[in-house]
């Protein structure tokens, strides 16, 4: 994440101690790593304990969206699914407001994050987005993904300019095609449900049991949910499998870890025929999302302190590998 809003100890000493149940604020830090929000490591000394909480301030969802991602995690925790747990002051609430932005503490997660996962740690993945899909059917919001078509066709045309002609190309080409893809009566027919719409290596952590190398890894859990939303279950799978699937040379999809990944996906819930045939096409919607992202955010920055844009062009490459299979 960045830093876009600084906060200090002293900016929330009084209201941990009085608004909550977390004991005495010890130590706030700034994460490096993320793009979208304000994040930050708070510890509190609890009962002579320390405890360790995520605090974000949110710098581009409002206050009526954030309920949503707040309460999916909530709901899907208390469903033993690994995620992070809003903390509730005393009056029961989960979104605050921090410097005039919304505001959310979490709980940390235990581990880290494996960049270069093996097939079993694919196949650790592939079982828990599972579950967690399964886990999220009763959950009784809905909100759009708000990274989807809509967002591709309004962001599209403000990236163009900053590309070459081949790229264009590309870019245009493919917008048309999942436009005919999401307006087709095979899309209807999809399952969809409550997904993460960002499952990928840096939004996982597995905890390794005090191991110095992997073969004690546990999943430690999913995080950051705050691009979720209501999608085809199977959109997710493409987004993590893009990320979690990939080959040596970082853009086609290595056999092994896709087999890992749906194979322990599909013991625990099958994909439907209809969810089979779409697989070439979402797994070129999950490229094309993040490619219109990332130049988004490469073309178009926001100010912040400790930001770390992405690549755009490693998901220009996914894609061309997705359209070629
Ligand atoms: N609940 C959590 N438990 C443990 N670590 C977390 C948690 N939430 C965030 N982090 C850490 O913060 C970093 C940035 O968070 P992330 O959600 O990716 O940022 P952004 O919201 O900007 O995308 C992560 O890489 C991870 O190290
Ligand atoms: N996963 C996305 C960017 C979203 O940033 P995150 O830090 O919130 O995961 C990408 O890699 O483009």
């Amino acid at each position: 994440m960045a830093v876009f809003t600084p906060i200090e100890l002293d900016d929330i000493s009084h209201w941990i101690s009085e608004d909550f149940n977390i004991g005495q604020a010890s130590e706030i830090r700034g994460i490096h790593g993320g793009i979208e929000n304000s994040n930050f490591f708070l510890d509190t000394i609890q009962a002579g304990k320390k405890q360790e909480y995520v605090l974000t301030i949110f710098e581009r969802l409002s206050a009526q969206q954030l309920p949503y991602y707040l309460e999916l995690m909530r709901h899907l925790a208390n469903k033993d699914i690994p995620v992070p747990k809003p903390i509730e002051n005393h009056k029961g609430e989960i979104l605050f407001s921090l410097k005039g932005k919304p505001a959310a503490i979490v709980s940390k997660l235990p581990g880290l994050s494996r960049l270069q996962p093996e097939a079993k740690h694919c196949a650790m993945v592939g079982e828990m987005l599972a579950k967690m899909h399964l886990a999220g059917k009763d959950f009784a919001k809905t909100q759009e993904n708000l990274r989807s078509l809509g967002w591709w066709q309004k962001t599209i045309p403000l990236v163009l300019p900053h590309l070459n002609t081949s790229q264009k190309d590309l870019l245009t080409h493919e917008l048309a095609t999942q436009e005919a893809f999401f307006s087709s009566a095979a899309y209807d027919t999809i399952p969809q449900g409550a997904s993460h719409c960002d499952l990928f290596r840096d939004n996982v952590l597995f905890d390794t049991q005090g191991s110095t190398d992997t073969s004690q890894d546990q999943l430690g859990g999913f995080f950051d949910f705050y691009f979720a939303g209501t999608d085809k279950w199977v959109f997710d799978l493409a987004v993590t499998a893009n990320d979690w699937c990939l080959a040596d040379n970082k853009q086609d999809l290595d056999p092994e870890r896709l087999n890992a990944l749906m194979n322990a996906y599909q013991a625990v819930r099958p994909l439907t025929k209809e969810e089979q045939a779409s697989w070439p096409l979402m797994l070129r919607a999950a490229a094309l999302r993040f490619w219109v992202s990332r130049l988004w955010d490469f073309y178009l920055p926001r100010d912040a302190q400790m930001l770390t844009p992405h690549d755009p062009t490693h998901f220009e490459r996914i894609l061309l590998s997705r359209r070629s299979l």
